[in-house]
């Protein structure tokens, strides 16, 4: 029975390898070379050196090829190093779409290649159907969306950007960061996406010890184009950490599954003590509905705005289960505050053009007892806002 016949639970757990002593787990081929049987054999070996394939990145480019169930998969040492490889494809005055409301990093890194290399790059809201529709023209050679975005939960109709972008213009790359959803949640290739990355050092790893990337396409073009600059200039995700992301990636299931179900519970607490939460899984979610015609689920990251930066930065300073950390997708629980953390790459002044919520807290929830995550959220914020009261 082929892979592709399992459901995705099951495909997640099934890691297929062939080894000679058949060992059960595939092993790591820690190795920068492999030997040549001679000179002329070289050529149509599949490995010579790391930095252009290495047996156990093979595997679990395979292996996450049958989790999203696409063509091509290539693994980099970085979430940002997707992007950094897609952008590498483009020349100097492309035009570039992507939102105003999206990953810090990915701001940045967009500005850099404005900046330096000269993309034509434009921000919009891509959340307003209609002003993209407007903007999108026969020239958009890349649009890259996120969503829900990180971390202001909002939703984009990734069907009708992606099929309005591809009838205007059909050579236009519509490229998707699907690292709040993973391929459990959402596919991107299948709502018609020409490339699906995403951040493998959060969900996908699940266990934050490791820095790790996915790019996954249906097209051949695309596929060598990032294939080369993978390959030219060293990328590629090392054999230990594909190992690693082996074995995190098997209990993906059973960890988001619990990793949402307390993320409800705590939206739902935070809504009921008056805090505006951003969640998709909130029915009161404006793009409630959009969200679920295109995801299977919500994700375990939440936002919320206290209405006082004051107050947000006492109840960060008074948990002691949520690290106070970036980055999410991890078994144990988190707590940011955007604007100073995850988001403080972006220019002051432009976060503050783009009404960023200074007060906003963000949780990421792993798979604690939800007993003690509302505990500890209740106790920060019984004592914050004490404090805050005093100061009255
Ligand atoms: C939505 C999103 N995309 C991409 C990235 C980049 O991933 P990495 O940190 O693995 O480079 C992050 C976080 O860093 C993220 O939150
Ligand atoms: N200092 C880092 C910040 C990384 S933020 C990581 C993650 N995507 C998140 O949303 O928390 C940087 O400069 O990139």
């Amino acid at each position: 029975m082929g892979n592709q016949n399992y459901n995705i639970n099951t495909r997640i757990v099934k890691v297929g390898h062939e080894d000679s002593n058949k060992a059960s787990i595939p092993p790591i081929y820690q190795s920068t070379t492999f030997k040549a049987d001679s000179i002329d054999a070289l050529s149509t070996q599949e490995y010579d050196y790391t930095r252009s394939g290495n047996p156990t990145r093979t595997t679990l480019q395979n292996h996450l090829a049958s989790i999203i169930g696409c063509k091509h998969v290539y693994t980099v040492n970085s979430g940002m190093a997707c992007l950094d490889v897609i952008l590498s494809n483009l020349s100097p005055g492309n035009e570039v779409i992507a939102g105003t409301d999206l990953y810090g990093g990915s701001d940045r890194l967009l500005n850099f290649f404005k900046k330096r290399h000269d993309l034509n790059l434009n921000q919009y809201d891509t959340t307003n159907l209609s002003l993209m529709k407007k903007v999108i023209n026969k020239n958009t050679k890349l649009i890259l969306l996120e969503s829900p975005t990180n971390p202001l939960i909002n939703v984009i109709d990734v069907k009708a950007i992606t099929s309005y972008a591809h009838k205007v213009n059909p050579d236009c790359i519509v490229v998707f960061d699907n690292t709040m959803m993973t391929p459990l949640l959402m596919n991107p290739l299948e709502l018609g996406c020409d490339i699906h990355y995403e951040s493998a050092t959060k969900y996908l790893n699940g266990h934050h010890d490791i820095m790790a990337g996915v790019l996954a396409t249906n097209r051949d073009d695309l596929a060598k184009n990032i294939f080369f600059v993978i390959n030219a200039t060293g990328s590629g995700l090392a054999p230990f950490d594909s190992w690693l992301l082996i074995r995190g990636l098997k209990t993906l299931s059973i960890r988001l599954e619990r990793e949402q179900e307390n993320c409800m519970k705590l939206a739902n607490y935070l809504q009921n003590k008056g805090f505006k939460v951003r969640y998709t899984g909130l029915k009161s979610h404006p793009q409630y509905k959009l969200h679920f015609s295109q995801a299977r689920g919500a994700g375990a990251v939440l936002s919320f705005e206290t209405g006082n930066i004051k107050l947000s930065e006492l109840i960060i300073k008074h948990v002691n289960l949520f690290s106070t950390t970036v980055s999410f997708g991890s078994v144990s629980s988190l707590i940011s505050l955007p604007l100073k953390m995850s988001h403080a790459s972006i220019d002051k002044n432009v976060l503050a053009e783009r009404q960023f919520p200074q007060d906003l807290i963000r949780l990421c929830v792993g798979i604690e007892d939800i007993k003690d995550l509302i505990a500890d959220l209740d106790q920060a914020i019984t004592l914050a806002k004490r404090q805050i009261g005093s100061k009255l």
